[in-house]
């Protein structure tokens, strides 16, 4: 039976010198955002997923955004190595969090860099972004960590964007979405949606037809209704000023041996 247990970490006090890199930065409320962290890890525990804390990281100020820390496939977890140099500590708690649910854990190593941001899952196929976090190096640990375990790997150019998954994210059926002005290349996914904003991009599937998005894609949740799909919406304003997402405020684990 698959797991539903998702790695989740509160922000630290230290959130608003989080890194911008595609935005402007705006200031960023530290307390509303701490309120619309509780209220997402509470919308997953709705829908049936078992939230596990891992340690805070408070030196990080980036630490919340725990989905660029390790990238799962099965019951393997591959420690990234962050491409911002800010951000690498973040992963040794997440690395025993995962080694204490039993996965087998492995590691992207230097001269690799690998943000866990860039790596979108459809089935057994391994979408990774080659862009400003993630470099060559990367791409191949992560080659080598899971194609052994029958993963096809499909590199990615990202130019316009953070992460791959900024770009790009699936719905259950596979169609890959994505808001068409900062998608590289949308001829590589067998099936792509457009999607009106920017944010309709990022859904986090909670299983069925339920989709969890950010609040600040209205017409992109009216599109998936009209699909037969079930938006579920959280606000994530503050974490949207640092360039984050409803997908890199978990890791979900399906797959671990109980
Ligand atoms: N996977 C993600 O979309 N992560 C967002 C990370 C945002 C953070 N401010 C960063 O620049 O690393």
């Amino acid at each position: 039976m698959p797991s539903r247990k998702a790695l989740i970490r509160r922000p630290g006090p230290r959130l608003a010198e989080g890194l911008v890199t595609h935005i402007e930065r705006s200031p960023v409320d530290v307390d509303l955002a701490l309120q619309q962290w509780e209220t997402y890890a509470e919308t997953l525990r709705e829908h049936g997923w078992e939230t596990v804390e891992t340690e805070p990281a408070d030196d990080c100020p980036d630490s919340v955004f725990i989905e660029d820390t390790v990238v799962m496939f099965r019951n393997v977890a591959l420690i990234a190595r962050p491409g911002a140099e800010s951000r690498r500590p973040e992963t040794t708690a997440v690395e025993e969090a995962v080694a204490r649910l039993g996965c087998s854990v492995n590691w992207v190593w230097e001269p690799g860099t690998l943000d866990g941001g860039d790596v979108l899952k459809i089935g057994d196929t391994i979408y990774v972004g080659r862009g400003g976090r993630t470099n060559a190096a990367g791409v191949q640990q992560l080659r080598a960590a899971f194609e052994p375990l029958g993963a096809r790997v499909v590199p990615v150019p990202v130019s316009k964007v953070l992460h791959l998954k900024s770009a790009v994210t699936a719905l259950p059926d596979s169609t890959v979405i994505g808001y068409p002005p900062l998608v590289d290349t949308p001829s590589v996914f067998p099936r792509h949606l457009p999607v009106p904003e920017e944010s309709g991009a990022h859904v986090v599937l909670l299983g069925g037809g339920k989709l969890l998005m950010a609040a600040s894609a209205p017409k992109t949740a009216e599109l998936f209704t009209d699909l037969g799909y079930q938006p579920v919406t959280v606000d994530i304003s503050e974490f949207e000023k640092l360039e984050g997402c409803v997908t890199c405020l978990s890791v979900r684990l399906r797959d671990l041996y109980a």
